[in-house]
C-alpha cells in the first residue's frame, strides 16, 4: 500500500492508499481513517460501503464521521465502489460498470474479469489494511444505498465476521427494483436464481446467525418507493424473527446530509457493539 494522502483530523488522520488488488485486478483506492486511540494500540474498524457514483473520496469528504470515529475509537476503512482504470469495462449509465460495482462476484463477461467487489471487501480488505494499520480483527460495516445492500448482504453471508451491521438508505431487495436488475441482469446474467445470493430481503429468510439489522431511512428520499422499499426487508425480517429496527426519519432526502445527521448514532452503535 502507498500511502497518497495524509491530513490531521480530530487528533487522529484521515489517510487514502493506493494499491494493486488481486481480486479486482487493477489499482485501488482506499481510506482509513486512524482515531487518536490508535497511536497507542491496534483499535477496531467500521468498514463503509458507499453509493453508486461514489469513490473513496465522498464519505470522507461529506459524511463527518471522523469526529464520533475519534470520539469512540473506532477507525474508518473506505474503499471504492468498483474496479477502476483503463481496460476495466464500464457503461455509459451512472449506475452500471465504474462507480455501480453492487458489491458483487460477477460471472459474465465483460464484467468477470474485474469486478469482484464481493472477495475484494469481504477477504482482500481487511487483509490488506489489518496487516499494514493498527486494527485489530473486531470489525463493523455500514453502508449508504447500493452500500447499504452491500453491508447487509455481506454481514448476513458472513455469519461471525463483523460484530454489527447497519445501513442509510440501503437497496435491500435488488433482485426486484430497477438498479439491482439491471446490475444484476449485467453482471450475474439472466438466472434470477443466482440473484438471490446478493439479495438481503432473500438472505433475510434463512440467515442463522441472528445479527441485528440497524437501518435509517428518510421520508422524503426521491428514491424510496423506487429503488428502496426499506418495508421489504420488514417484512422478510419479522416472518424469519429476524432483528431488524428500521427508523424512518421525516423530512430526509436520500443525500449525504442525510448520512451527516445520523452517522454519529450510528458510529456510537458501532462501537458498542464492538466492545462487547
Ligand atoms: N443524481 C445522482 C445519482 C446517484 C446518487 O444519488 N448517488 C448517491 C448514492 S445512490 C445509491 O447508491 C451518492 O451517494 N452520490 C454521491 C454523493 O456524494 O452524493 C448522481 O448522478 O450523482
Amino acid at each position: 500500500m502507498e500511502r497518497i494522502e495524509h491530513r490531521a483530523c480530530f487528533g487522529g488522520w484521515q489517510d487514502v492508499y493506493r494499491h494493486r488488488s488481486h481480486a479486482l485486478d487493477c489499482e485501488m483506492r482506499l481510506a482509513v481513517y486512524l482515531p487518536p486511540q490508535a497511536s497507542e494500540r491496534p483499535v477496531p474498524a467500521l468498514y463503509w460501503l458507499s453509493g453508486l457514483t461514489c469513490t473513496e473520496q465522498n464519505f470522507i469528504n461529506k459524511a463527518g464521521a471522523q469526529r464520533y470515529a475519534a470520539e469512540h475509537g473506532l477507525a474508518l476503512v473506505v474503499c471504492d465502489t468498483s474496479p477502476r482504470g483503463e481496460g476495466v469495462a464500464d457503461a455509459a449509465a451512472y449506475d452500471l460498470g465504474m462507480g455501480a460495482g453492487f458489491y458483487v462476484n460477477a460471472t459474465v463477461s465483460p464484467w468477470s474479469r474485474h469486478y469482484r467487489m464481493y472477495d475484494y471487501v469481504v477477504h482482500e480488505l481487511p487483509e490488506l489494511v489489518e496487516k499494514h494499520c493498527p486494527l485489530t480483527d473486531a470489525r463493523a460495516i455500514s453502508g449508504h444505498s447500493m452500500g447499504g445492500h452491500g453491508a447487509l448482504t455481506i454481514a448476513l453471508k458472513n455469519p461471525g465476521r463483523y460484530g454489527s451491521v447497519s445501513a442509510f438508505s440501503p437497496i435491500v431487495a435488488p433482485s426486484r427494483v430497477p438498479w439491482g436488475e439491471q446490475a444484476f441482469s449485467a453482471y450475474l446474467g439472466g438466472d434470477r436464481e443466482t440473484w438471490r445470493s446478493y439479495d438481503a430481503t432473500e438472505l433475510v429468510k434463512t440467515a442463522n446467525e441472528k445479527l441485528p439489522l440497524l437501518i435509517d431511512q428518510g421520508d422524503a428520499d426521491e428514491f424510496l418507493h423506487s429503488q428502496l422499499h426499506p418495508e421489504w426487508l420488514q417484512q422478510a425480517a419479522d416472518a424469519a424473527g429476524h432483528p431488524l429496527e428500521l427508523r424512518m426519519r421525516p423530512g430526509y432526502d436520500h443525500s449525504y446530509y442525510f448520512v451527516a445527521s445520523f452517522i454519529g448514532e450510528h458510529v456510537a452503535y458501532h462501537a458498542a457493539a464492538l466492545r462487547r
